[in-house]
């Protein structure tokens, strides 16, 4: 099998590069405020090697992910390294190999290819002189030793949950990054979601196959939400002796993927289990930005300018958009900043009113007297609160357990209806347009493609490296390998007291609706990636003004 692999074959009669490091011999990428006596790069392997449950010179913590709990290697000066499994925690007498990449042509020219085996990534970056390091995640990328031969790795790939913008080119750079990176050529594609591993058929997945999908919106794949069996799921890779399982798909997703990597390692199986974060919402917590992201907001915009075009053409035109983003606006308030011609946008995070002085409707008299039609943008999950005053709410759930929400858009065009219905000297024409399912079937645009493309490479690296129970994600702007656990305690929401919400309010004039409550309830909230673990609160304990300034 492996002498028919042209890739294969090719690496094999080549020799090994001398320009590529010697990553023993690299300098440590430590801070020099680092106590030198602490050897991150000894204490790191140490944390791999030895059980997690011991403590020595690094401060190995337990509780609450995965089987044995999660790794935080403590430093100096605050550091703290949150880092993801490896198969050696549980399996140590694992062989590795050198990296096939080593004799990869294409990557031969390049100074430093493999990562230092200490690099990590800051999640926090503003800092000032008195700032703890913070949280680190292991950078991405490819190492010198793998533990996975070329011919021995099989591995799957499913994704699960709604929709987004590059599906197909992820599914696309798995494959081909895998074959044409590591020689690998056993992919399988999981069909349908989590219940194809155990109630579908699978399908081969080669570089020929794929070679089109990023051009196409959706999945080849096909998803759905529900049916996560661990007990079945981790059967099926079994008995299929799959070994390596990347598994897209988003907050709900990764969840499933880490009972699959805990039951893994309960099993003692030597299988690498790599998450890819996907979520049109851009809700996924500790990560820069969701792929897809982008392009739903190009999308997004195109429905804007149709409700501008409409709203403009008519006297007292009001133009009524509703986007997606279930418990954050990042979309709405992304395409508004993007577009200018909203005059209004509603987010979930930001309660609003209709009636009385600074409500939803005063404002919409001001704007239609002064200049004639408005555009208002609404995210699917804003006024849940009020719609189900009016209505009943039905409390329904989705297969997957998230709660069904009441259609805002609809509610909210027949509000204003009957409000200017009442108002007999401004009659209005509104026009209700809902782009929502189709700004998420859309291919990926270019930015969103390289993007995808990085973060399956960074899965494969990392998975041949012999790290599993991770997601793969930005960390401002570096990739890291980020444990599970982090991805899905919480969810990334527009937060209304920081600048960006601020500079959305001055773009578009609207009321903040904000009453001093809604303020401090915001404030009690986590403030965003950038300030961390109250790194921003002073010794009494409240927030540094300078700090919050920051943000
Ligand atoms: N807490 C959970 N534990 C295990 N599996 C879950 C969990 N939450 C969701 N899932 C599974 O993840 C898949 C996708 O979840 P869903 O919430 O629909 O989409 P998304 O991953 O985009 O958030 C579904 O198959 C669902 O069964
Ligand atoms: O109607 P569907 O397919 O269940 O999807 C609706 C939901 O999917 C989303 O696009 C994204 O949700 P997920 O990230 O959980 O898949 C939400 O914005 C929306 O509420
Ligand atoms: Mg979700």
């Amino acid at each position: 099998m492996a002498s028919n692999h042209p890739i294969k074959s090719r690496f094999t009669n080549l020799k090994v590069s001398n320009s590529l490091p010697n990553l023993s011999a690299e300098p440590s990428n430590l801070s020099p405020n680092c106590n030198p006596s602490f050897d991150l790069k000894t204490s790191l392997s140490a944390a791999v090697k030895v059980s997690r449950a011991s403590r020595s010179s690094v401060d190995l913590c337990n509780g609450g992910g995965g089987v044995s709990g999660p790794k935080i290697v403590r430093g100096d000066h605050g550091y703290v390294l949150e880092d993801v499994p490896h198969l050696l925690d549980y399996i140590p007498d694992l062989p590795s190999y050198p990296n096939p990449l080593q004799d990869n042509p294409a990557y031969s020219v390049v100074k430093q290819y493999f990562v230092n085996v200490d690099d990590t990534v800051a999640q926090k970056i503003v800092v000032h002189k008195s700032s703890p390091r913070g949280t680190h995640f292991r950078r991405s990328g490819p190492r010198q030793k793998v533990y996975f031969e070329s011919d021995e790795v099989h591995a799957c790939i499913v994704t699960c949950g709604g929709l987004c913008p590059g599906l197909n080119t992820v599914i696309r750079e798995i494959v081909c990054g895998l074959y044409h990176m590591y020689g690998v050529t056993k992919v399988l594609g999981i069909q349908g979601g989590y219940k194809g591993f155990y109630a579908r058929n699978t399908i081969d997945l080669t570089p020929k196959s794929v070679n089109d999908i990023h051009k196409r919106g959706g999945t080849i794949l096909g998803s759905s939400r529900g049916g996560h069996d661990t007990a079945k799921i981790v059967d099926s890779i079994e008995d299929r002796g799959i070994n390596q399982v990347y598994i897209i798909g988003g907050d709900g997703t990764q969840k499933g993927a880490s009972v699959i990597y805990e039951e893994i390692e309960r099993r003692g199986l030597k299988v690498a289990v790599a998450g890819i974060p996907k979520t049109i919402d851009n809700d996924i917590a500790v990560i820069d930005k969701s792929f897809g992201f982008d392009t739903a907001v190009e999308e997004a915009q195109r429905a804007i300018n149709a409700a501008h075009v409409e709203a403009e053409s008519v006297e007292n035109g009001i133009g009524v958009v509703k986007l997606m983003g279930r418990y954050s606006g990042f979309i709405a308030m992304h395409a508004t900043l993007a577009s200018r011609d909203v005059d209004c946008c509603l987010i979930p995070e930001s309660p609003f009113y209709l009636e009385g002085p600074g409500g939803l409707f005063e404002y919409m008299e001001k704007r239609l007297k002064e200049q004639g039609h408005m555009v208002l943008v609404v995210a699917e999950g804003a006024g849940q609160d009020l719609i189900a005053e009016s209505l009943r709410s039905m409390n329904q759930e989705d297969a997957s357990g998230n709660k069904l929400l009441l259609d805002v858009g609809l509610w909210l065009s027949q509000k204003i209806k009957d409000h200017f219905a009442k108002r007999s000297r401004m009659p209005i024409t509104l026009k209700y347009i809902d782009p929502t399912y189709m700004i998420r079937a859309v291919p990926s645009n270019a930015s969103d493609n390289v993007y995808c493309t990085l973060l399956a490479h960074s899965a494969i690296h990392g998975a041949m490296a012999g790290y599993t129970g991770f997601t793969i994600g930005s960390v401002n702007g570096r990739h890291a390998y980020i444990p599970f656990h982090r991805i899905t305690e919480k969810q990334n929401k527009v937060v209304i007291t920081d600048r960006m919400w601020a500079r959305l309010l001055s773009s578009t004039n609207q009321p903040s609706f904000l009453n001093s409550q809604t303020i401090e309830d915001s404030k009690k909230e986590e403030p965003p990636t950038q300030l961390l673990d109250g790194e921003n609160y002073n010794e009494n304990g409240s927030l540094d003004a300078r700090e919050s300034q920051l943000i």
